[in-house]
């Protein structure tokens, strides 16, 4: 079922938020928020801290339910559907704070993200194991090609733990990737990162969304947010403050008055 919501409309809205609340106790971390991702798009998502950012990822991904409200996928609804079964619907997140298996490789951790491989049930093994070898190798290729194009082939077998700040969000790129996600919502790619490996990471995203990867994009790091995002949402005290251009929305009145604390 399609929902109206605010924002672009219509056939090539891939992620739909219908009124989404979400309460703890007496504390409303998300207000009725709605808002359209478009296909190809990459939707910026800002606020002062305890805006609800965060929150409305976890909504979206399924790993908080909604006090009330509704989340669609390509017009289906998944509000009731568990974080796992939207990721096979495409739907991929990165986390703030990385967590890569620290004593597994790179290519190891890049292989565990991906998705309903025929060898994890043991009679698909028993039936099919030629099928089941030539799934292997295709995973284990397309993982490298993912390294490489992160730029960490040649820590292909190094454990994760070895890996700076900056490293690890590129990691978690092609974690992200290797499940094919036709959505990524990206929390903080840039926190902790230093200025090169941050330039690596913007023409990452750019290249990927280039190949028609829709995008909603958690992030402090303004000039980041004005070179990747069209469109930026404003998020203060749970609630959709405004919506515009980077530029728009960094010098509206409203928006500095949050950051000042008068609203959040
Ligand atoms: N599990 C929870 N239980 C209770 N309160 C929570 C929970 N998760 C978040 N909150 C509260 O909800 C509000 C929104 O938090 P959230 O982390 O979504 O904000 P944010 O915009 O992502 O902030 P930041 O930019 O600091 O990451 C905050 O007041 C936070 O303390």
């Amino acid at each position: 079922m399609m929902i109206a919501a605010s924002g672009p409309s219509g056939p090539e809205t891939v992620l739909s938020v219908s009124h989404a609340s979400k309460r703890y106790g007496g504390l409303v971390a998300v207000d009725d928020v709605s808002f359209n991702l478009a296909k190809g798009e990459i939707l910026g998502l800002i606020g002062p801290n305890g805006a609800g950012k965060t929150t409305m990822f976890d909504l979206v991904a399924g790993s908080q339910k909604p006090s009330s409200g509704r989340i669609a996928v390509h017009g289906r609804d998944v509000s009731g559907q568990s974080a796992h079964r939207r990721i096979a619907h495409g739907l991929g997140r990165t986390f703030q704070i990385p967590r890569p298996f620290p004593q597994l490789s790179l290519i190891d951790n890049v292989l565990l993200a991906r998705q309903n491989q025929t060898g994890e049930g043991v009679i698909a093994n028993f039936l099919s194991p030629r099928r089941v070898a030539a799934e292997e190798r295709a995973a284990v290729e397309k993982a490298r090609a993912l390294l490489d194009f992160v730029l960490l082939s040649r820590l292909e077998s190094e454990p994760a733990k070895v890996l700076s700040g900056g490293q690890r969000k590129l990691l978690e790129l092609a974690r992200v990737m290797m499940a094919d996600p036709a959505i990524v919502l990206l929390d903080e790619p840039a926190a902790g990162v230093n200025a090169t490996l941050l330039e690596v990471i913007i023409d990452r995203i750019t290249e990927i969304n280039r190949r028609g990867i829709s995008f909603l994009l958690i992030e402090h790091n303004i000039d980041m947010v004005s070179r990747l995002c069209g469109r930026v949402l404003v998020m203060a005290s749970g609630q959709l403050l405004c919506e515009g251009t980077a530029q728009q929305v960094a010098t509206d009145p409203r928006v500095i008055e949050a950051y000042l604390g008068g609203a959040a």
